[in-house]
């Protein structure tokens, strides 16, 4: 034990810039694109670097080699979360799993969401996904410049109906409006890392500014949001604490309101099958305290959101490509219905679009941090237990040895005989939905998702780009938000009915689904 103690101390730590004696390189950390800066310091320090902050390791994998060998091979060792006092601790997001430690309760959430959202239950979800497409079809139609919203409609309807069984509301949804207000101070804080409570834990118990909370509850009828009503007292720099708490009471009311309305469903005896449903079912047989693991799919659902929105910008820009995808649709499915789930093995050039989508318009940068449980060695390196691990999955899937001219939207990249010398490998597989044991289980219902509306919004419209007053094309830009969820900057552009019959065809699908919809929930 002494010489192999002895061996792994004199092994350097990965390379990385050098930073300051105890604050380590707390001046270096980017304050916005940390993937950029990433990919630039991978240049000069390597695949696998090594940061500090105030004594916290960080490792940053730039390549899919070093990932893969890590956060998927090493996996049992890698699979733990780090710890977050703010957003955990603080804010009270404890609950949701995606944050938990590698250990007992996590295993038994993961196992109860997978067994849900597994691709053998996936055709539970068909008629919701197939109403809800219609319906986004018929809103695109109506009122077509209102497309970002009707998209997260759509997204959001879909993943909260097989959640909750919970129906989404045309416009101003109450829900939709809840999961924002209370996900975006998340998305903040996880991906900043700049509360300096996150680096020196102890500082959480410094005394709060707030001296009393005063609670109104909020009821969906009343639309009114549960709020703190006082803030007195006064400590100076704990103004952490009072965003904390704040925030905390959004956090809570997006974890108790949906559950209690589920709960007053069921003694109503109106409630749908819902993964709540089956979770409090399961509650009484088993006698297990499972409350609060379905939230994390209403997180979920902005994701799926932001790759839809992705994908509409690469249509607008690449014609090309649009123009290919409705030629295989239209040979595959016609022109007298919508696109179904059967249809989707016979599409190969769709499903390679949906896989491009997912590389160029890369959701999550950076994934989710992972934590080392014990000391490793990685190609002569040490890697320290508890270190934080971060994969760069935006320069992986910009590499351009996997991924030729990374910024181009090419699908033909994942076909056999598409121009390259290979197929190149999918970004869900190299990290587009994370990794190893902690991998996105959410990932099939998103994917199907995602699918059957891009096949079905191309079967019925053009994507093009917008026109101004003048009659001058405006083009879409091309940019994307910082942040854990990174989404692209606002853009326009035009949905055009491919023929004076889609709104008939539209009418007849809607009136389908709704036969099929009716029998099948
Ligand atoms: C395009 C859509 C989505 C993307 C890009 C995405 C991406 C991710 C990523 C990168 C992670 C972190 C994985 C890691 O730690 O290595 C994750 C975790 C997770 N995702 Fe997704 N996700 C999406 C949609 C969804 C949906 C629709 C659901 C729910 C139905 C979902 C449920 C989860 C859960 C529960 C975790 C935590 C897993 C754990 O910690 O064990 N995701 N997702």
């Amino acid at each position: 034990f002494y010489i192999r103690r002895k061996r792994l101390d004199n092994l350097p730590l990965p390379p990385g810039p050098k930073g300051y004696p105890i604050i380590g390189n707390i001046f270096d950390m980017p304050q916005a694109y940390a993937w950029i800066t990433y990919s630039k310091w991978a240049k000069k320090y390597g695949d696998v670097m090594h940061i500090r902050v105030l004594g916290n390791s960080t490792i940053i994998l730039n390549s899919l080699k070093a990932a893969m060998e890590l956060l998927d091979k090493r996996s049992s060792n890698y699979s733990d979360r780090p710890r977050m006092v703010m957003a955990s601790e603080l804010m009270d997001w404890g609950w949701d799993f995606a944050h938990m430690n590698y250990a007992d309760d996590w295993r038994r959430h993961r196992r109860r969401f997978h067994q849900y959202f597994q691709p053998r239950n996936l055709q539970t979800f068909y008629p919701i996904q197939k109403k809800f497409t219609v319906n986004l079809l018929e809103q695109l139609l109506k009122t077509p410049d209102k497309f970002q919203d009707h998209i997260k409609q759509h997204v959001s309807s879909i993943v909260l109906n097989a959640g909750y069984g919970y129906e989404v509301e045309a416009e101003n949804d109450f829900y939709i409006a809840l999961v924002h207000k209370a996900v975006q101070p998340l998305l903040h804080v996880v991906h900043a890392g700049n509360y300096l409570v996150d680096y020196i834990p102890a500082l959480k118990h410094i005394p709060s500014e707030i001296s009393s909370l005063d609670f109104q509850v909020m009821t969906r009828e009343t639309l009114q949001f549960r709020s703190l009503t006082s803030e007195i007292g006064w400590f100076p720099g704990a103004k952490f604490k009072t965003d904390a708490a704040i925030w905390a009471v959004d956090i809570r009311n997006l974890v108790d309101i949906p559950f209690e309305m589920v709960k007053k469903d069921i003694s109503k005896g109106v409630a749908k099958r819902s993964f709540v449903y089956d979770s409090l079912d399961k509650l009484k047989t088993d006698g297990v305290e499972d409350r609060y693991e379905e939230e994390i799919i209403k997180n979920c659902a902005g994701m799926t959101t932001t790759l839809m929105q992705a994908w509409i910008l690469a249509m607008a820009n690449y014609p090309e490509v649009q123009n290919k995808a409705q030629a295989e649709i239209d040979k595959v499915v016609g022109r007298n219905r919508l696109p179904d789930f059967n249809d989707r093995p016979s599409m190969p050039f769709v499903e390679a679009m949906l896989q491009e989508a997912m590389r160029w318009g890369l959701v999550t940068p950076l994934a989710l941090p992972h934590r080392v449980i014990r000391e490793d060695v990685y190609e002569g390196y040490r890697i320290p237990a508890g270190a934080t691990v971060v994969a760069n999955v935006w320069a992986i899937l910009h590499d351009k040895d996997l991924y030729p001219e990374p910024f181009k939207f090419e699908p033909e990249r994942f076909m056999t005989g598409g121009g390259g010398t290979q197929v190149a490998l999918d970004p869900g597989v190299a990290g587009g939905f994370g990794y190893g044991r902690r991998i996105c289980p959410g990932r099939y219902l998103a994917t199907n998702t995602a699918w059957l509306a891009m096949a079905s919004i191309l079967s019925a419209f053009d994507i093009l780009k917008a026109i101004d007053a003048n009659g001058n094309v405006i083009e879409p830009v091309v940019e994307f938000t910082d942040g854990l969820n990174s989404h692209p900057k606002p853009y326009e552009v035009r949905f055009a009915p491919r023929s004076s019959d889609t709104k008939n065809f539209i009418d007849t699908s809607k009136l389908e689904v709704s036969t099929v919809s009716a029998q099948s929930l």
